[in-house]
């Protein structure tokens, strides 16, 4: 067959020229240099498992706990095997007979199809089902008022929150809105999870960080962020956003009352949006409380009236961490307060954009805020499963902080949260002379280090930023077994001996 062609040159493929140059710029450390490394190097062992001199990689780099041994919690699955399979009620007499399934599981796979329409195959309305929005605002309201909550005021609640497809879809839809150009500035605290200050600089918007307190436990200082305040005006750039982390990630800091409250008052006098992320809200540990920024913006308005009722608030929230670890699942919510409802209409077209959330994510949400209660049938695995998994991470924390704390040439911030310790490398000229031949960030060369003698993959604190001339690395906890701190701990004094 012949074909009529016409004759052209054909036009070069794009390159890195052609590219968005803020796409570029982004930059997220967790699944950087290092890790990258990492899964090189899993390969290597998959082709010749004596390659190296350690058996496996341990991802370390990463908090995705059920990629590290954490089992998912029974009731939730036995939900999501029913709403992903409704075939099975059919025959709900044998599974109950048999005890696959419980009759709480049951009863709420049937609600939840019911409130999602029947299918999760199905799309949602863009905001998320109505059904699951108000258990979240049951959830917030009980969580921060100690009672249960009237019906109005749920139905208020519920028409602010947006379930997502976890927390990072939240802030993809509402950091923007903000951050418009380079004329607008985002406080971000520094150390800091790295979806933020790529979320900045993908808006070419300006970052201004404020560096949290290694000294006293990595806590935050509002005087400092009004002063930043202060300063960006006067360079004609307006702060427009500020993002606060309680629990922090990469810190584990819990913030004060006294703080949130400095904080709200800033957002109140400069007209700051706040973002809090409070994703890891269930992982606290020991004495620490956690404070919503919710509760206390509340508690400011009731006592204050009209002085707080400009300030916005997002407050984000995820199936990923506390025990849940459905990080793989996608799931969370945005709960807004204060905002117009011009901007939220603007939201809620944005999160149209693109149409819904995962609807399993969403019942996974729905799993998360509204857990088996006491009578139900499932309540007690459930109250077991959770307290194994939550005094788990505390023994696991302090394990890894007890090592560090003892070795030379490191120093730690005992963890009140999240799932990271974020200790300090004191390194010495050796090491970071070392570190410069290879054209290498000092805490990437012990990273790396650590990584290539051991297999164990952190992420060097260079990534989360760090006040200069500091090195750090972060570090989950999350890993099973003790042989992996066993390893890090004979590498550590090696490399220590090593570049005295
Ligand atoms: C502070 C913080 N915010 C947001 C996220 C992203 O959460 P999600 O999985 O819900 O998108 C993470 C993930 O590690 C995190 O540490």
């Amino acid at each position: 067959m012949t074909m009529n062609q016409k004759t052209f040159l054909p036009a070069p493929k794009f390159s890195l020229n052609d590219i968005n140059e803020s796409i570029l710029k982004a930059e997220y450390a967790i699944r950087g240099t290092i890790p990258n490394r990492a899964e090189e190097l899993d390969i290597q062992l998959l082709e010749n498992s004596k390659s190296l001199p350690f058996a496996k990689i341990v991802y370390a780099n990463i908090g995705n706990p059920q990629q590290l041994d954490q089992q998912p919690l029974t009731f939730q699955r036995q939900v999501m095997s029913l709403v992903q399979f409704p075939d099975l009620l059919k025959s709900k007499d044998i599974l109950l007979a048999q005890k696959i399934y419980s009759k709480d599981s049951i009863e709420r796979a049937t609600k939840l199809l019911n409130s999602i329409g029947g299918s999760v195959g199905a799309y949602s309305s863009s905001q998320g089902v109505l059904d699951i929005r108000k258990n979240v605002a049951r959830f917030i309201l009980k969580r921060d008022l100690h009672h249960d909550p009237t019906q109005d005021l749920i139905d208020e609640t519920a028409s602010n929150v947006f379930l997502t497809a976890g927390a990072s879809t939240a802030v993809d839809h509402i950091l923007p809105l903000f951050a418009k150009d380079e004329s607008c500035g985002v406080l971000l605290p520094i150390p800091q999870y790295p979806l933020y200050t790529a979320a900045v600089t993908l808006q070419k918007s300006k970052l201004l960080p404020y560096y949290l307190n290694e000294s006293n436990n990595w806590s935050t200082d509002p005087k400092q962020i009004e002063q930043i305040v202060i300063d960006a005006i006067k360079q004609n750039i307006k702060p427009t956003t500020l993002v606060v982390i309680n629990p922090g990630n990469p810190t584990g800091a819990i913030l004060t009352k006294d703080s949130i409250i400095d904080i709200i008052d800033i957002a109140a006098e400069y007209g700051i949006v706040i973002i809090a992320d409070e994703v890891y809200q269930e992982n606290v540990y020991e004495a620490f409380e956690f404070h919503s920024f919710k509760k206390v913006l509340s508690e400011l308005r009731k006592n204050y009236p009209s002085k707080y009722d400009n300030v916005q608030l997002a407050s984000l929230h995820s199936i990923s961490k506390g025990v849940n670890g459905e990080c793989g699942q996608r799931g969370g919510y945005m709960e807004i307060t204060g905002f117009s409802n011009d901007v939220k209409k603007v939201l809620l077209k944005v999160a149209s954009i693109s149409i819904c959330s995962v609807v399993t994510g969403q019942i996974l949400v729905d799993l998360m805020v509204n857990p088996p209660q006491p009578g139900d049938e499932s309540y007690e695995l459930d109250q077991l499963e959770r307290s194994v998994i939550h005094s788990n991470l505390i023994l696991k924390s302090n394990t890894l902080y007890d090592v560090f704390t003892r070795l030379p040439g490191i120093s730690c911030q005992k963890p009140q949260g999240a799932m990271y310790l974020f200790p300090r490398l004191h390194l010495s000229e050796n090491a970071i002379n070392a570190a410069t031949e290879l054209n290498l960030k000092p805490d990437e060369f012990y990273c790396l280090k650590l990584l290539e003698n051991t297999g164990i993959c952190t992420v060097p604190g260079s990534g989360f930023g760090q006040y200069p001339g500091t090195y750090h690395l972060r570090t989950t906890f999350l890993p099973p077994g003790i042989e992996w701190i066993n390893s890090w701990e004979k590498f550590h004094l090696e490399f220590m001996e090593k570049y005295k």
